[in-house]
């Protein structure tokens, strides 16, 4: 480099991605209206047991961005934590989902579903692009993944 000549080279940019864990209890029962009784006993068989079921719910929420240069975050997980309180605790916990939360009167309550509802629910409250993916785990066997498609 000449003598006294300065360059600035600009920061490569760098991606990461960012998993928050939150568990939350919940019961439901799998039971279409579009479907005669029969048809959903037939389907959902021990799951369309007229008084519900419940499960411990496990979410893992995904955000995907930029490291910022400055603070050396993609963004403050206090702030991601705050938007899951809102977004997944709030209106989930300890609820019975077909009862007490609007979205699943006549929606039913499947993972895919609250998988779904929680996309929509943290998309509104996360800053603009940044949400990725939720993971939903109904039991330690079954796992659904939406990524807003
Ligand atoms: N596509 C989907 N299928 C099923 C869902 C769902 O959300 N999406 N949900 C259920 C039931 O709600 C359910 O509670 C599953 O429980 P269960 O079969 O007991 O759970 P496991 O598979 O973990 O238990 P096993 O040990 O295999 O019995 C059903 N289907
Ligand atoms: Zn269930």
């Amino acid at each position: 480099m000449e003598k006294g000549v300065k360059r600035v080279i600009a920061a490569r940019e760098r991606f990461c991605y960012i998993t928050r864990v939150q568990s939350f209890s919940a019961c439901h029962r799998l039971h279409s209206k579009s479907l005669t009784d029969e048809e959903n006993e037939r389907i959902f068989g021990k799951c369309n047991n007229p008084n519900g079921h419940g499960h411990n719910y496990k979410v893992e929420v995904t955000v995907r961005g930029k490291i910022d240069q400055n603070t050396g975050m993609v963004m403050n997980i206090t702030d991601l934590k705050q938007c899951i309180e809102e977004g997944i605790l709030k209106p989930l916990d300890h609820k019975n989902l077909d009862l007490d939360v609007p979205f699943f009167a006549n929606t039913v309550s499947t993972t895919e579903n609250l998988a779904v509802f929680i996309w929509d629910n943290m998309v509104k409250l996360l800053p603009p692009n940044l949400l990725y993916e939720i993971k939903v785990h109904e039991t330690d066997k079954n796992i659904i993944v939406y990524r807003g498609e």
